[in-house]
């Protein structure tokens, strides 16, 4: 298993490898070794799957303390941008965003830790996204962001994604007062 690391903090992309043979392929898609090199020990708790049309925008999401979760996320078929931000005050890079294209023909898998917004464009049709949380579900608890919030600029690679009633509204960084801290 490779792994990358990125300008901002916290943020790794694993590429698993996979083992093709006339039968097909075969890949680890977890292994909690995958963290050790970088000194995390992320207990998941929950999977969660969705599947989405080609040109789908789901986010900017996260769920506030003390339900904040890490996310671990890939794609099983399909194509899609991924996108996280920094919103953990007193971090360097707060506000500042990565993108990691994740598909599925290298498998990779990017690790989002507590403290971001998360969100996705997907490229493809039926792009089956799937990710492990490190904590449950607490409706109560959800916030997000702004998708196309001009002061993060995220360059979502397609115009005109189609976005959900709920995420059209969400506020802009500008007016959030962030819960997360370094
Ligand atoms: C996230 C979640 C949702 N739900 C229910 C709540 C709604 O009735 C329905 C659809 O939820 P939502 O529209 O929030 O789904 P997404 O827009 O894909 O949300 C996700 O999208 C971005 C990319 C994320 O990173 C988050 O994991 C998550 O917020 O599933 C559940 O029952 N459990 C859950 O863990």
């Amino acid at each position: 298993m490779e792994s990358k690391t990125y300008p901002i903090e916290g943020l790794i992309e694993f590429i698993p490898r996979v083992f093709k043979d006339d039968r097909g392929f075969f890949l680890e898609t977890f292994s909690q070794k995958m963290f050790e090199p970088f000194g995390i020990d992320p207990v998941f708790v929950q999977d969660n799957q969705s599947v989405s049309k080609k040109g789908v925008l789901r986010g900017l999401h996260f769920q506030k303390p003390p339900f904040a979760q890490g996310k671990l996320v890939r794609v099983a078929s399909g194509k899609a941008i991924d996108i996280a931000v920094d919103l953990r005050r007193g971090s360097a890079t707060y506000g500042q965003y990565v993108s990691c294209l994740l598909d599925s023909e290298r498998h990779n898998m990017f690790w989002v830790p507590p403290g971001f917004a998360h969100g996705f464009v997907t490229l493809e049709e039926n792009t089956t996204f799937l990710y492990k949380c490190t904590d449950y579900y607490q409706q109560a608890a959800e916030g997000g962001i702004l998708w196309n919030d001009p002061q993060i600029g995220i360059d979502w690679g397609i115009s005109d994604p189609l976005v959900s009633a709920k995420d059209e509204v969400l506020p802009l960084l500008k007016d959030f007062d962030s819960p997360f801290s370094v």
